[in-house]
């Protein structure tokens, strides 16, 4: 590979996280960029070139620059076909039809899991560490919200192994950042323990190396930047 790969963002931003998982996923090499949000990187007018909405994470390899973690994760998959996994997308011979099987669950994730979701992980885990309380009340009416997709994807993950059938695709990998911060909070964990067929799911989903690595990255703190 020319030039590296490079992700802008701390890996624990979950939608940092998603990207890093499907780089590992096709083992594609990378460097984590840190951006100090702390102290409004994500806001300056170089940062800003990569990510028009100041928000991470960016990318960037030897062709282009892409922003959105869920259009960056097609792209690595599209550009680099030939490396690691290469059903992420489905398989060739599936065509548009297996396409769409994974595509209308990426979808779901984006528009009916994240947005719940991120808002509880927000409260418990992000406010937290920025030093702001927890605002039990949004966490409460969107676990609300949240039981009710949960509730669809228990039903599709009793009919097959994983959200698109019976291989992992990126359709499974799109959830997991979210599904980490709810399952490793005592408040949240029992949204997935309590349904059996998406405990099922998260069993096997989080024990892959890619996630695991994804996890380790997450737990080390990255030095202050001279
Ligand atoms: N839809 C975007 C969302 C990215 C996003 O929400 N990033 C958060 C961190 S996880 C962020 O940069 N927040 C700072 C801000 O919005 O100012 C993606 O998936 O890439």
């Amino acid at each position: 590979m020319s030039a590296p790969v490079t992700v802008y963002g701390p890996a624990i931003s979950p939608a940092v996280a998603r990207v890093a998982a499907c780089l590992l996923e096709k083992d594609v090499p990378f460097q984590l960029e840190p951006v100090d949000m702390s102290k409004g990187e994500h806001k300056s007018p170089s940062f800003l070139k990569l990510q028009p909405f100041g928000q991470v994470p960016a990318f960037k390899d030897h062709l282009t620059t892409v922003f959105e973690s869920r259009a960056i994760c097609r792209y690595i998959c599209d550009q680099y076909s030939d490396r690691g996994n290469r059903t992420l997308l489905g398989r060739e011979e599936d065509g548009a039809v297996g396409r769409a099987a994974i595509e209308q669950w990426i979808e779901s994730e984006g528009q009916a899991f994240n947005p719940p979701s991120l808002a509880i992980a927000f409260q418990l885990t992000f406010a937290p560490l920025m030093g702001r309380a927890t605002d039990m009340a949004v966490v409460e009416q969107n676990e609300a919200k949240l039981a009710k997709v949960l509730d669809v994807y228990e039903q599709r993950l009793g009919d097959s192994q994983y959200f698109a059938g019976d291989e992992f695709t990126l359709a499974d990998l799109v959830h997991m950042p979210n599904t980490e911060l709810l399952a490793s909070k005592t408040k949240t964990a029992g949204l997935i323990t309590e349904r059996k067929n998406l405990s099922r799911w998260w069993d096997e989903v989080s024990v892959r190396p890619s996630w695991k690595k994804v996890v380790e990255l997450q737990s080390v703190p990255r030095p202050p930047r001279s």
